[in-house]
């Protein structure tokens, strides 16, 4: 048997902490949505009882390294199954980037193994799994947009957001998440409104939502990477609606509502910034 699942990145419109935990994660406060550049994930059954990863991509392990590795070995043990798979990795979604691709291919694994070895999971199910792999697996387990309190793990769904484009500007540094929540600084921290957010988006008002986008890390991530902040203000000045940096970074997303800036802001970043993509948001999310 074979599996073609889909493993679509996701965008920060928000992301605040609020303070640091005992446990050494952050308590967040996240709205998330898909958009769709997408990973592939190709499931197959092997004769061996073994978990093997397959990608073209140099800078995706093959090993118990990657989640999606990681969460086939989750399934296994949990579930006592004796079968092997091989998993297949089209890697589009750029690596390290603040754009979850890696927790997005461990969901889409998690939901082609439920299928594929019939486990009868329920998505929330599947979701509870998914937090045992890291702090974005469950947001990306359901897709579309969503609250995500806890350390990432605890959604709430939310109306998706009204069309519009979305422009990725991935800058060729790494940023690495662990650190950039080190290096965050509690006491000067500026709040986005969380709240404004997520009544914008009950209103599907897309002024609201360009009003409302905020993130904290960019503090951090901003500072050590001129780079990142010199992609933000290309965007602005290009006319971008919005603009903001997501995750932990480095990629920058631009909000346009209108075609007609689209080419400029396109054609403006391509000079200085070699991974540019133009999407759209994922309206649903996945139910199983
Ligand atoms: C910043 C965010 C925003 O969506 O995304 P990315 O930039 O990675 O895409 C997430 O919070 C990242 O989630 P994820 O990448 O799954 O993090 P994990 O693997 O669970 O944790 C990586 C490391 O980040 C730190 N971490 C992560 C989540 C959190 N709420 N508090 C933390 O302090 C911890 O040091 C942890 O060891
Ligand atoms: N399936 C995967 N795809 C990409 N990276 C992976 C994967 N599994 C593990 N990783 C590792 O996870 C790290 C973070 O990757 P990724 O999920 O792409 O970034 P981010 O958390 O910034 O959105 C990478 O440095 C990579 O070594």
């Amino acid at each position: 048997m074979k599996l073609l699942i889909k493993a679509p990145a996701k965008i920060n419109l928000t992301l605040d902490v609020l303070h640091k935990r005992e446990d050494g994660y952050h308590e967040v406060e996240m709205v998330m949505t898909t958009v769709d550049l997408s990973d592939r994930i190709e499931l197959s059954d092997i004769r061996e009882n073994e978990i093997q990863v397959v990608s073209q991509n140099r800078f995706v392990p093959d090993d118990q390294r990657n989640l999606a590795y990681q969460a086939a070995h989750l399934v296994k043990n949990r579930y006592g199954i004796q079968r092997g798979v091989s998993i297949g990795i089209d890697k589009m979604i750029p690596v390290a980037a603040g754009l979850a691709g890696g927790s997005s291919d461990a969901a889409a694994t998690l939901r082609g193994l439920n299928r594929m070895w019939d486990l009868g999971l329920s998505i929330d199910e599947l979701a509870e799994l998914g937090a045992e792999i890291g702090s974005d697996v469950s947001f990306c387990v359901y897709g579309g947009t969503a609250l995500a309190k806890g350390r990432g793990e605890k959604i709430t769904h939310l109306p998706a957001p009204p069309n519009c484009w979305v422009i990725l500007a991935k800058p060729s540094v790494g940023v690495s998440t662990a650190d950039v929540y080190r290096n965050l600084d509690l006491t000067r921290i500026q709040h986005p409104n969380t709240k404004g957010m997520i009544e914008a988006l009950e209103q599907s008002s897309y002024e609201g939502i360009c009003k409302y986008t905020g993130n904290v890390l960019e503090s951090v991530t901003l500072k050590t990477n001129p780079e990142v902040l010199q992609i933000k203000e290309q965007m602005e000045r290009f006319g971008a609606d919005a603009v903001l940096m997501s995750g932990s970074g480095p990629t920058v997303f631009g909000l346009v509502q209108y075609e007609s800036r689209l080419q400029r802001i396109y054609n403006g970043l391509r000079g200085f910034c070699d991974q540019v993509f133009v999407v759209r948001m994922l309206g649903d999310r996945f139910t199983c």
